[in-house]
């Protein structure tokens, strides 16, 4: 729903700060590499130490990366296959370490066992729902659904989430538990998309095989004639 209506918005505001950097020299990859590094950086050296804002902060300035080197690509009119997979390749690297961030905490000074393990079942069910769309595309289907929970909506879920929670240690009250409702929404959403996904592929798949059926059948025919 976000990547629908969001994106446009984003775009229109980003696109002069991308048009900055393409004069400045920087390339789409270069924006990729850095963006994918700063939101590693922060996930990994915050989140595992419970500190929530400081680290969402961090993230939130390099996340947006991810619209900007499309962006700047499209621009220039250098949108190309190499761009795309290392957008979508570093994509799962971001979203693993700021998933396995959460983890780390819940296993460590978070204390929490359940949540770790939502934290993991968030990681791992993302990465699947990603690889489903991929898959399916490369084996020549249409995949066309995006489902409940994309990777904007993951992100933005948890992000607002952990940068709430994280002023509990500037003595908010009542914002601690924000970020465990959001990694059970996250991980809730994550499978009803998956099942959304799986349940297209399937029937897209048996359409593409009956399609495939119906030709040899018209071929075979047409041979015998
Ligand atoms: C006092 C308060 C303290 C709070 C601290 C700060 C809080 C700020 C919190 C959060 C901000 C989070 C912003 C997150 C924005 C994420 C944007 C983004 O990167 O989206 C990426 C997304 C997908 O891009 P791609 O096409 O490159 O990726 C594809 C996708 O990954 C596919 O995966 P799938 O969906 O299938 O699972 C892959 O299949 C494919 O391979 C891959 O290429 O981009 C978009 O979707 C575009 C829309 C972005 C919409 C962003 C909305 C941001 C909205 C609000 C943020 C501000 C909220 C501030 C609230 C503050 C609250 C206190
Ligand atoms: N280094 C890059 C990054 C992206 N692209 C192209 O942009 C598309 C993704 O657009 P986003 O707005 O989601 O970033 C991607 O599919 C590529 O076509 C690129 O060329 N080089
Ligand atoms: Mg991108
Ligand atoms: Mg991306």
């Amino acid at each position: 729903m976000l990547n629908k209506y969001a994106r446009a918005f984003f775009t229109r505001v980003l696109t002069p700060f991308a048009a900055f950097l393409i004069r400045r020299g920087v390339s789409p990859d270069t924006v990729t590499l850095i963006g994918t590094a700063g939101v590693v950086a922060g996930a990994l050296v915050f989140y595992p130490r419970g500190e929530f804002f400081w680290g969402t902060v961090v993230i939130t300035l390099f996340v947006f990366s991810d619209l900007v080197d499309g962006n700047m690509a499209r621009q220039l009119g250098r949108s190309s296959r190499w761009g795309a997979f290392l957008d979508s390749t570093l994509d799962r690297v971001a979203d693993g370490a700021i998933f396995g961030g959460f983890a780390l905490w819940y296993a460590g000074g978070g204390n929490d066992n359940v949540l770790c393990a939502v934290s993991i079942f968030c990681l791992a069910s993302g990465q699947v729902v990603s690889y489903t769309k991929a898959r399916g595309e490369s084996i020549g289907l249409p995949v066309a659904v995006n489902g409940l929970v994309e990777r904007a909506e993951r992100l933005v879920v948890s992000l607002v989430a952990a940068g709430l929670a994280g002023l509990h240690a500037f003595g908010v009250p009542g914002v601690r538990y924000l970020l465990p409702v959001a990694l059970w929404i996250v991980a809730v959403g994550s499978l009803v998309t998956l099942v959304q996904r799986v349940v297209t592929v399937r029937r897209e798949s048996a359409e593409a095989e009956a399609e495939a059926a119906d030709r040899q059948r018209a071929q075979d025919s047409e041979t015998a004639t």
